[in-house]
């Protein structure tokens, strides 16, 4: 069985963009979770700009279900997941500018860090995920560093899928294949939506999570949250 675990940064913009407290983050999360969703997904970014930190632990405080903190893994990060003790943490190269997640590790090049990243976590039983691209000596070193999932970077699946669904799917099963051999589990997210979710989750019924945000609180907007999920997980079968 995939997981949806929905992630609410764009809920806490909303709220953000008036200060105070509408929409309520962590009452979203409670009611997410009340409709079915397996888990919530949050990305503190330094400059707070959705996810602030008081929500981290207010949200935890609050949900039943797996709670997967996203992140540039900087000295202040690794203290809030250590802090908060989440189900997951996923580990994101993002710059501290980015206007969104761009691209999966080198890991190769980040191997020392992230092996040492893993350990820490682990060491304080938190599941680990690293975020990546589809190239497969960049999940050979993922698997090396002791991780136990992978994230794919679904961003290029998305782009390509409406254009050519089968030669925008093919590298993610060829990853899926060698992460699963490698004895890794397997999350995806980003630009995952009504429109392309199922035909990835067809091709590749064995990930274990999928974490949407954008186009999920977008679709919500017309169809309310509660239609909004079952439509979500009515595509992971
Ligand atoms: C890690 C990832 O894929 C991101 O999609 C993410 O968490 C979204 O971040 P923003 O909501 O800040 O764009
Ligand atoms: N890990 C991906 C995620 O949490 C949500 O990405 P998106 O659906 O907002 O693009």
């Amino acid at each position: 069985m995939t997981k949806l675990s929905v992630n609410i940064n764009k809920v806490a913009t909303i709220r953000n963009a008036r200060g105070g407290s509408v929409p309520n983050v962590a009452q979203v999360a409670i009611d997410c979770e009340k409709f079915g969703a397996e888990g919530i997904t949050v990305h503190p970014r330094p400059d707070q700009r959705h996810i602030t930190i008081n929500d981290v632990f207010d949200i935890k405080s609050k949900i039943k279900t797996e709670f997967n903190i996203e992140g540039y893994p900087s000295p202040d990060f690794i203290k809030l997941v250590k802090e908060v003790k989440p189900t997951q943490v996923t580990l994101v190269p993002d710059a501290p500018d980015a206007i969104t997640s761009n691209a999966g590790w080198d890991t190769k090049i980040n191997f020392q860090f992230l092996s040492d990243l893993v350990d820490e976590f682990r060491s304080v039983g938190i599941r680990t995920s690293i975020f990546t691209g589809t190239d497969t000596e960049i999940i050979e070193y993922a698997a090396k560093t002791g991780t136990d999932r992978i994230e794919l970077y679904t961003e290029p699946y998305a782009t390509l899928y409406p254009k050519d669904a089968e030669a925008a799917v093919q590298p993610f099963v060829e990853a899926a294949k060698v992460a699963k051999r490698l004895g890794l589990g397997i999350n995806a997210g980003h630009d995952l939506s009504l429109e392309n979710l199922n035909f990835l989750y067809k091709n590749i019924p064995f990930i274990e999570e999928v974490s949407i945000g954008h186009a999920l609180i977008s679709d919500a907007l017309y169809l309310g949250l509660e239609r909004t999920i079952a439509a979500y997980k009515n595509c992971l079968k």
